[in-house]
């Protein structure tokens, strides 16, 4: 294999067992460098299980990842180095300001302290926390938008080549959104790779260029956006892909009333 030919990010066929329940069945998935790979799947299809197994956070049952060709599992501090990840539920020192957060984070991850400055007052000004910073606000008292956007700031202030996002625009303002994907298409122009967990497909489809449909932890389909969704619409893809539920007659019948 030539280096052309490591995708910048693999998920290994990584399963995990929950007491029983399978949340992730062998997923694999190849997200080559230069592109932005959406991954979308109904509530409880196992997006969030398998990107924890696939940056480090949860231990898979088998499989692995690899961060441009380097597993994760084995050498994590390696991988991790040039994987920036924004998880689901990302907990935070709170008693910080975002700068005091981004500070703190950059000296743990071992950058220099100038530079660590420089990109902090850049990525709060960019993401529109600054003003925030010059009240004092702490990240306790940020709002569910702006907690995503300071935990984008960390994943992001290392110059990461690789990037796992968990639902990155929930709960992010029209104007943050926009400016996120800005972000995001100028980090894949630059040859970075990019994965994110979204149940937007109107959002997909107008920022990726890949995508993956996984139901009940398997990964269905995947492929480029128009190898996917062909003719249809991703949304019909999707439904017919991982079944429509029939609303059933007098279902919640009394809110009707
Ligand atoms: N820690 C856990 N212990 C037991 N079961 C879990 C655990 N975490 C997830 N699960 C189960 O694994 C399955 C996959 O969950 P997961 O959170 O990965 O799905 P998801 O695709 O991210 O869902 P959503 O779109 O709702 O965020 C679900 O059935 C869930 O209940």
């Amino acid at each position: 294999m030539t280096t052309d030919d490591i995708p910048a990010f693999e998920l290994a066929a990584l399963t995990k067992d929950f007491s029983g329940k399978l949340a992730a069945d062998r997923v694999s998935l190849r997200v080559p460098a230069g592109s932005l790979t959406g991954l979308v799947g109904p509530n409880g299809a196992g997006k969030t299980t398998s990107l924890a197994m696939a940056v480090g956070l949860l231990r898979p049952d088998s499989g692995t990842s690899y961060v441009q060709g380097v597993d994760l599992w084995k050498q994590p501090d390696r991988a991790k180095a040039a994987l920036g990840v924004l998880p689901d539920g990302l907990a935070l020192p709170e008693r910080l300001t975002g700068a005091e957060l981004l500070t703190y984070w950059g000296l743990l991850r071992g950058m220099p302290a100038p530079e660590v400055a420089d990109r902090t007052r850049e990525l709060l000004a960019v993401l529109e926390l600054d003003d925030a910073e010059r009240r004092g606000v702490l990240v306790i008292e940020y709002s569910t938008g702006m907690r995503k956007k300071i935990g984008l700031a960390t994943a992001l202030l290392h110059a990461p080549r690789v990037l796992v996002l968990d639902e990155p625009f929930e709960a992010v303002d029209p104007v943050s959104a926009r400016v996120l994907r800005r972000i995001l298409r100028t980090f894949v122009v630059g040859g970075g790779a990019v994965v994110i967990s979204s149940h937007v497909m109107s959002l997909v489809e107008d920022l990726c260029d890949r995508v993956a449909i996984i139901g009940a932890g398997k990964v269905m389909v995947d492929g480029t956006l128009d190898e996917v969704r062909g003719t249809d619409s991703l949304e019909n893809v999707f439904v017919n892909l991982v079944g429509e539920r029939d609303a059933e007659a007098g279902e919640l019948s009394w809110l009707a009333t």
